[in-house]
């Protein structure tokens, strides 16, 4: 990977941390922070000793506020088309990456940040932590799929509620709406992300990378979920996992994966 000006990248564990890191402007997601972490997900994607994946904000006011509204300001409708269509781009890699991605929102997660971390499979929040997507108050709406992914996540009637006030919510309240997986204090997010981590770690990979694919097929248009979900299934039987599992059950063991 060549040098990266907006994403500090740190692999440990078989985790690989990536931070956005425009703190000066609160983490805000500019055309360059993309093709960074276009980069950085062909790395990780190929990486065997990468296992999971952890994203946060630098400092500690923010996670991302959002896309970078002073690159936008003088887009026109084929511009801002091709902006939420390469957007779009980078949230379905991330939503359908093969490891798990787990976002820990530090700060203000806002417009395009918080449809970052809802492309995420999972997302923990610190207290603090402040979400929403504000776009209507610039006179746009969410364009990195947070309109069907939040609708998704809580429902129509609160997508509505969040989308349409453009107000932010505390991480308590995201937890109630069934947003985000866990609320922690600050200095404990990237633990509880990590103690996640730990133990889908402990588990069959191959089963893991299946379960992503079926579940991400619930909501997808092109695919019935049902379908996918016997497909993976019936795959898993040829996988040296599943013999390694069966066996470690009848032999009242631990599974080796
Ligand atoms: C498809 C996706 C669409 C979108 O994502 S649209 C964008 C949605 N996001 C927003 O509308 C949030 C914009 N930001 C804010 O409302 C405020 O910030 C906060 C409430 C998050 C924090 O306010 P405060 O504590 O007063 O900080 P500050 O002085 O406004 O921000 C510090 C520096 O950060 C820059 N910044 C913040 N958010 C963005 C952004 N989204 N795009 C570009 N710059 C941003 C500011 O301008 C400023 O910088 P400088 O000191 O140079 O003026």
């Amino acid at each position: 990977m060549n040098t990266l000006e907006n994403l500090l990248v740190k692999k440990q564990s078989h985790i690989c941390y990536i931070t956005f890191s425009r703190e000066q402007q609160l983490n805000a997601l500019n055309t360059k922070t993309f093709e960074e972490l276009s980069t950085v997900l062909d790395d990780i994607a190929a990486d065997q000793d990468i296992w999971g994946v952890i994203v946060t904000g630098a400092g500690s006011k923010a996670f991302i506020a959002g896309a970078d509204i002073k690159e936008f300001q003088s887009l026109d409708e084929k511009e801002g088309r091709l902006l939420a269509t390469s957007g779009h781009g980078v949230m379905d890699r991330i939503y359908n990456f093969d490891k798990p991605v787990i976002a820990a929102i530090n700060g203000f997660a806002l417009g395009g940040g918080l449809e970052l971390a809802l492309a995420c499979h999972m997302r923990v929040a610190a207290v603090s932590a402040k979400l929403g997507l504000p776009e209507v108050s610039l006179g746009l709406i969410p364009g990195y799929g947070g309109t069907q992914r939040l609708t998704d996540l809580v429902g129509r009637g609160k997508a509505m509620e969040m989308i349409l006030s453009g107000n932010m919510i505390t991480s308590e309240e995201a937890l109630s709406w069934g947003m985000i997986n866990h609320v922690t204090e600050v200095e404990d997010l990237l633990s509880k992300a990590e103690e996640i981590l730990g133990h889908i770690f402990s588990r069959s990979k191959t089963s893991v990378k299946a379960a992503i694919r079926a579940i991400n097929a619930s909501i997808s248009k092109e695919e019935n979920g049902y379908e996918v979900e016997v497909a993976e299934f019936g795959k898993c039987f040829g996988q040296p996992d599943f013999t390694e599992g069966v066996s470690a059950f009848v032999e009242k063991r631990k599974p080796k994966f």
